[in-house]
């Protein structure tokens, strides 16, 4: 279990994250969002202790990150791949992390095998690809049996079959009873591997719940029609209640209906009509609109409520 509690990460006049408050319970994975620059990083570093909060604090099972014993054995993560020593192969790094960490070296092999590395082991850094790199940060995340793991952004740079692969090890360690955390700023990625979802925007909680219901509330379905008579065909729909919104490019935006009502109402009305389509707005752009919502209310400074997300 992670216990976020009142989190505040000043860098000078950027506040990076602002009075956070989240926990990211065991036995799933959760999916931590948010675009570029939100603050994922910055927690996740408070969450290792490798950035001391300007308030607030993080506790990993209880206690802060300083106050385990063995860090490795208590929460294993992975920052950035690229931090990799080039000269040292795979196997040298995380025999030097593991000596480190009291962790016996035959758990070195062990870990290799499971991110698929042991082919590579002997091959030095600098001459893996970047998913080859992120498999051994990830190696590196197991080698000392965490509670809770923490993966920032790990499918930089994976295949897709990179990508299934680590869907299948997050879901399989959280099948363990451990705690995963997984941040991106990929929602339809991230909607497929995680079991929960804490959405924040500049430095803020804007959303913590199940994926399923994230996707039920903001996967809004309506029907796109496409004619040159838009006023008359929206009259002749709000006449029997229809509910119309303006589309992009002169579009109208039909929802509440049949396909075959609207389709019926436009021909008894013998209006041309050049398309009409069931749609369905997708995941990534209810994020989009969720995020930049947190944007426009930070720019008219005023206290962030959570914004309307169209259902
Ligand atoms: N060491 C630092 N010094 C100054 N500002 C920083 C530092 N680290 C982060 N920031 C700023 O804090 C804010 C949050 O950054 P952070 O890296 O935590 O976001 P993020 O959600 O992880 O984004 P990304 O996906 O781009 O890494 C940004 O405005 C960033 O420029």
């Amino acid at each position: 279990m992670i216990e976020v509690q009142r989190l505040t990460k000043r860098y000078g006049s950027t506040l990076a994250v602002d009075d956070l408050s989240f926990r990211v319970e065991p036995g799933r994975v959760t999916g931590f969002l948010g675009p570029n620059g939100a603050g994922k990083t910055t927690t996740l570093r408070a969450m290792l202790g490798l950035d001391r909060p300007t308030s607030g604090r993080v506790l990993i099972e209880g206690r802060p990150y300083e106050e385990h014993p063995r860090p490795l054995a208590a929460v294993g993560a992975l920052l950035d791949a690229r931090l990799l020593h080039g000269g040292r192969t795979a196997r040298g790094h995380l025999l030097g992390l593991a000596r480190s960490n009291r962790i016996p070296d035959t758990r070195v092999g062990e870990v290799l095998e499971t991110v698929g590395l042991a082919s590579v082991a002997r091959k030095r850094a600098g001459g893996l690809s970047l998913g080859m790199s992120q498999r051994v940060g990830i190696a590196a995340a197991l080698l000392g049996d965490p509670r809770v793991l923490l993966f920032d952004e790990p499918i930089n740079g994976l295949d897709p079959e990179g990508i299934v692969w680590f869907r299948e090890l997050a879901r399989r360690l959280a099948g363990e009873g451990r705690t995963v955390l997984v941040s991106s700023h990929l929602m339809s990625e991230t909607a497929q591997t995680a079991d929960h979802l804490v959405v924040i925007g500049q430095g803020r909680l804007l959303a913590e719940s199940s994926v399923d219901d994230f996707v039920a509330r903001n996967s809004r379905s309506y029907i796109l029609i496409r004619t040159p008579e838009p006023d008359r065909l929206r009259a002749v729909l709000m006449s029997e209640g229809v509910r119309t919104d303006d589309g992009p490019d002169g579009a109208l935006e039909v929802s509440g209906t049949t396909l075959e009502t609207v389709g019926a109402l436009a021909a008894e009305n013998q209006v041309t009509v050049y398309e009409i389509s069931p749609r369905t707005a997708s995941l990534e752009e209810a994020f989009m609109r969720m995020t930049a919502g947190s944007v426009e209310f930070r720019a008219n400074g005023d206290t962030a409520p959570m914004p309307e997300v169209a259902r």
